[in-house]
């Protein structure tokens, strides 16, 4: 790889080909069939997909940039054993490689980077994607058993909204400067497209700060109001923020990185989550890339969070964010002055 590449460039798009690989791993997982559930608190699991994928992602960074702050989601091991030599992705996107790095991000230093890491975002959906797997194959035998036609049918259906489930999955990468999110990864690993009618599953997203994103084809926001929320983590705050946004249509998926990615789609206008919960590896990648795209995304009274080494990891005030600035003020001038209160007095 040209060491006249600038840093942040560079670690961007071993980010891309560290994040295929972490994309690999989560899928292997779930076709083993052993997922290893943990419940590290209330609506909170890990299992062993987010653990794995963390592991090939640090150390495949770690091993190349030895001087990065790495903040992962899970805990580390005091002792790490080594990992497979295959996660030590040495590749570069090389269409990433070819990007202009903004002028004041030329000089920077591995020192003067963080890199936030979410192995797996959206582990409720990963785990009740694969319990309804299991339930289909019963339901499957059960349905051609009755009648041979109607069973087709109705597999491929449920088959569909089990593969919308693991579609809210993403594996994110975060790269910060002087705490602000200037670049980042999105993979996508049961994104499915056919390529000269082979099956190709997983996609990645990245964007730059000032050099735009890549990855995927972006489109306008939708006509009318469309807001996308949580599926997993509701209560009435997020609720009572939700009405007062008047939307036509409210979408609740999975993930934060799932989230944005339905924004820079064109699928939804606005993420609205007027609760805790979110923590820094939620949002830093998912706000590099929109930033690049030309979005916003804040806490709920509008205000930015920092992404430095030492800052508190949880989002406590929510998170608000549009594919552009008018979506995002307009969305913001709804929330009343009680809820933002609310959040901040939390
Ligand atoms: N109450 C919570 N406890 C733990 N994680 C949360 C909580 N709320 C949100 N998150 C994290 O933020 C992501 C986006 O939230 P939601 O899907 O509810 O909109 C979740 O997928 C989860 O990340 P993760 O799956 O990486 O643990
Ligand atoms: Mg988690
Ligand atoms: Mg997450
Ligand atoms: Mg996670």
């Amino acid at each position: 790889m040209s060491s006249t590449v600038p840093l942040v460039v560079r670690l961007l798009a071993s980010s891309v080909s560290v994040a295929n690989r972490a994309g690999k791993i989560v899928r292997d997982v779930m076709s083993k069939g052993e997922l290893g559930i943990v419940e590290k608190g209330k609506d909170d699991y890990q299992t062993e997909a987010d653990r794995s994928a963390q592991k090939c992602i640090i150390a495949a960074l770690a091993a190349q940039y030895p001087k990065l702050s790495i903040i992962g989601e899970e805990d580390r091991e005091e002792n790490e054993p080594e990992v497979p030599s295959d996660w030590l992705v040495v590749d570069a996107d090389k269409e990433v490689l070819a990007l202009t790095c903004p002028a004041d991000l030329q000089g920077v230093k591995e020192e003067d980077i963080v890199v936030w890491v979410d192995p797996l975002d959206g582990t409720s959906e990963y785990t009740q994607g694969a319990l309804m797997l299991k339930r289909n194959h019963w339901e499957r035998w059960k349905m051609y058993l009755i009648h041979p036609l109607i069973s087709i049918k109705w597999y491929l259906s449920l088959l569909q909204s089990n593969y919308g489930f693991l579609e809210h999955v993403t594996v994110l990468i975060g790269i910060s400067v002087n705490e602000e999110p200037v670049a980042g990864v999105i993979h996508q690993p049961y994104y499915k497209t056919m390529i000269g009618g082979e099956k190709k599953m997983g996609r990645t997203i990245w964007g730059l700060r000032e050099a735009g994103v890549g990855g995927f084809t972006p489109a306008p926001p939708p006509d009318s109001l469309i807001i996308t929320t949580t599926r997993s983590h509701s209560n009435p705050l997020v609720e009572k923020a939700l009405q007062v946004m008047n939307a036509s249509q409210i979408l609740r998926v999975g993930g934060a990185g799932y989230k944005v990615l339905q924004l820079l789609e064109g699928k939804a206008s606005v993420y609205v989550f007027a609760s805790p919960g979110c923590k820094k590896w939620d949002t830093c990648a998912p706000e590099a890339v929109l930033a690049a795209a030309g979005g916003k995304l804040t806490d709920i009274l509008g205000n930015n969070y920092k992404y430095g080494a030492s800052v508190g990891k949880p989002n406590k005030t929510g998170v608000l964010a549009a594919v552009n600035h008018d979506l995002h003020n307009y969305a913001l001038s709804r929330i009343p002055q009680e809820l933002k209160e609310a959040l901040a007095n939390k």
